[in-house]
This record gives structure tokens, C-alpha cells and sequence, in this order.
């Protein structure tokens, strides 16, 4: 059992980087973060899609991370900008993300796609705050009844035939 199934056993509410105290959407710098998302933006690897995407997220500690699109000839496993938000959140010292923006080519809000809803979740739980086109919402409107590192306390352990 790894440290965090260890800790989601034993909370079932556990997800990593879980902090009390949590920053109201008013408190966010949302147009530092759009500004971050859309300078990463620039830095996109697209010229299959044509599709550069940039994201930002504010971490409880204070500082911002990014990502942006990296495609591939192989198209299927491109990635997408929120994977490499949370490859550098995790590089640059982990956390829990608090809020978190993406745009797409035109610099305008987009959702992330439903692989990558997962992918904050994992960083941020039910309390991410979202920008979206129609304002800011938590990560439970974003990816309701979401799947998350608490379920895995139900595992039996390893299994094989
Ligand atoms: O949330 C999303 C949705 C799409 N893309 C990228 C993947 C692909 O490179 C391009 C077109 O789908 O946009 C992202 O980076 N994040």
C-alpha cells in the first residue's frame, strides 16, 4: 500500500494536498491566471489540431503553474495542456491546486476535456474553483460524483487468475 492509498483509507474525504481554509473565488487573481494560460499558450506544440491550448492554476502555496498542448505524429497520445500543469505542479514541489483557468486559440476560456477533469481532480478535489465561460465554479460542477483517490479504500488488494 502506497502512502496516499494509506491515507485514503484512513480519511475517507483524503486527497492529496488537502488544506483547511480555502481561498473564495473573489480572492483569486483571475486575470494574472488568464494572463499565465495564455502566455503558455504561445509555447504549444499543435500543428496537427492547430488547437494550441495554455492552462493555469493558482497552488495553495501562492505560486501559479502551466501547461500547454504537446501533440504528436502518433495523434493518440498527445498531451494535453493540463498534463503538463500537473507534471509541473509535481515537479516544481506539489500541493493542492486552488483555481484553475485554460484557453484556447483565441485566448478564450475553455473547459477541459473529461480526461483531464480527472487529472485536477486528483490535485485539486471537489473544491478546485473552474473558470468557464459561464463563470467560476467548483470542481464538484465541473466532474460531478467524481471518482477519486478515496475509492481506492475500497480495494481488496491484488488480484490475478
Ligand atoms: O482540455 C483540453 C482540451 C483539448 N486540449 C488539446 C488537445 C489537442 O492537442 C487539442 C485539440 O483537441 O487541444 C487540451 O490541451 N486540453
Amino acid at each position: 500500500m502506497t502512502e496516499q492509498s494509506q491515507a485514503a483509507a484512513a480519511d475517507p474525504d483524503f486527497y492529496p494536498g488537502r488544506v483547511a481554509g480555502d481561498a473564495g473565488p473573489e480572492q483569486i487573481d483571475w486575470t494574472a491566471l488568464r494572463a499565465a494560460a495564455r502566455l503558455i499558450k504561445e509555447k504549444a506544440y499543435a500543428p496537427y489540431s492547430g488547437f494550441p491550448v495554455g492552462a493555469a492554476a493558482l497552488v495553495d502555496d501562492g505560486r501559479i503553474v502551466t501547461g500547454c498542448n504537446v501533440e504528436n505524429a502518433s495523434y493518440g497520445v498527445g498531451l494535453c495542456a493540463e498534463c503538463g500543469l500537473v507534471s509541473s505542479l509535481n515537479a516544481t514541489g506539489g500541493g493542492r491546486l486552488v483555481a484553475f483557468t485554460c484557453v484556447g486559440p483565441d485566448g478564450e476560456s475553455l473547459m477541459p476535456c473529461g480526461r483531464c477533469r480527472q487529472l485536477l481532480y486528483e490535485f485539486g478535489g471537489p473544491e478546485l474553483l473552474v473558470e468557464t465561460s459561464h463563470g467560476i465554479v467548483p470542481m464538484t460542477q465541473v466532474l460531478p460524483d467524481a471518482f477519486g483517490p478515496s475509492d481506492l479504500s475500497r480495494a481488496t488488494g491484488p488480484t490475478h487468475t
